[in-house]
């Protein structure tokens, strides 16, 4: 099975990385103490997170943690409910999303992270006596977990350590944060996306057009993963032949965003607020963070509409956004600041209309 460059390239060790070079070193050097500390790495979508963390895995226990499993974990919640969890896993380590389990996330955290701490090391020559515990979507957590997390990792610190991954710390908890050494992985800048997507074509010895690869790193809004994915598909498309006036496909989801954005400037009424919403639903169910579906929205409804309202628009959807990061139901929030444009622009449109 032939990988994707974005899997295939992820630099495998701190003195592979192409940016952030001397953070990594300032990483490495957390592996050489005695003393690990819990981890939160947090940062933008496509920054380096997770090939952060690999790297630290793979300088506290070598070549081990490569060797990986995946497995799906079974769990039963308090009302005798079974849960299901996919993990990925090592000998001395292992990866999961607890958020996967909705609501039931506190029952996979304390169940994942005391069968971890209940295991020893096998072999500790050369190794940490530890195991680590890799939580994704720390940010996603329920409240409810997160509690639980802070009491789980103080009474097991001397078994396992945790690198908990998050794009955002608003919503991570302040008893967390403090007991995690926070660092922050900043996205690349453009001109170090350009450079890793000629680099990675070198290295699949094609020729790829500098202007090509700048268009790619601006539209990829700084996010390498989706960089990498559309310098590939590009290349597909021009079946070998890339040249710099390229057009670069943009992801469906994005389309349909700007979609939306135009069905609630083009009618303001409950059937448009109804299509609204169906497309809505659609996104979050494809997976797009609801974060990500606000900011293209607001971008295209900034873009299109034409009648002044920059100012209450943005007002409006400060408000909205900050409200949905606090609440658990996104859907809510995202559909109230659909309604909230929807009747500024009607009443802008019915004072120019009385002006007439
Ligand atoms: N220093 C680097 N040099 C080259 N490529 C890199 C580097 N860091 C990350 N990448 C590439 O960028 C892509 C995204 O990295 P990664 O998956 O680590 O991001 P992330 O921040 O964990 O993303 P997400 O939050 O969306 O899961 C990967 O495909 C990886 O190959």
């Amino acid at each position: 099975m032939s990988l994707l460059w974005c899997d295939k390239y992820r630099p495998k060790d701190f003195s592979k990385l192409d940016f952030h070079k001397e953070q990594g070193s300032g990483l490495k050097s957390l592996t050489k103490d005695g003393d690990f500390p819990h981890l939160l790495i947090y940062g933008p979508m496509g920054a380096g997170k997770k090939t952060r963390i690999m790297c630290l895995l793979k300088e506290l226990y070598g070549t081990g943690v490569e060797r990986l499993r995946s497995e799906v974990m079974t769990f039963t919640t308090p009302s005798n409910k079974k849960l299901e969890i996919g993990t990925v896993s090592s000998n001395h380590h292992i990866e999961v999303n607890p958020s996967d389990v909705g609501i039931y996330d506190r029952v996979v955290i304390m169940n994942i992270i005391k069968n971890v701490a209940q295991t020893q090391q096998l072999d500790l020559s050369g190794q940490k006596s530890f195991k680590v515990v890799v939580l994704t979507d720390v940010d996603a957590l329920t409240k409810d977990a997160q509690h639980a997390l802070r009491r789980t990792m103080e009474k097991y610190i001397t078994n396992c350590r945790l690198i908990l991954c998050s794009t955002t710390m608003s919503r991570v908890i302040p008893a967390i944060k403090s007991r995690c050494l926070c660092i922050r992985i900043p996205a690349p800048t453009t001109e170090q996306i350009v450079q890793v997507i000629e680099k990675t074509a070198s290295l699949e010895d094609i020729n790829f057009p500098r202007n090509l690869a700048e268009k790619i790193a601006v539209l990829s809004e700084r996010n390498l993963r989706r960089a990498l994915l559309m310098s590939e598909a590009c290349k597909v498309e021009a079946e070998g032949k890339l040249t710099p006036n390229q057009n670069v496909a943009e992801p469906d989801w994005l389309l349909m965003i700007r979609e939306t954005a135009r069905i609630i400037l083009n009618e303001q009424s409950i059937q448009q607020l109804k299509k609204v919403r169906e497309n809505l639903y659609e996104l979050i169910c494809r997976g797009i963070p609801p974060e990500i579906i606000f900011k293209n929205l607001l971008d295209g409804l900034l873009k299109q509409c034409d009648l002044g309202l920059t100012a209450e628009i943005l007002e409006n959807a400060a408000t909205y956004e900050h409200q949905m990061v606090q609440g658990n139901k996104e859907i809510f929030h995202l559909e109230a600041f659909v309604a909230k444009c929807m009747c500024l622009y009607q009443n802008v449109l019915e004072e120019m209309k009385s002006d007439f």
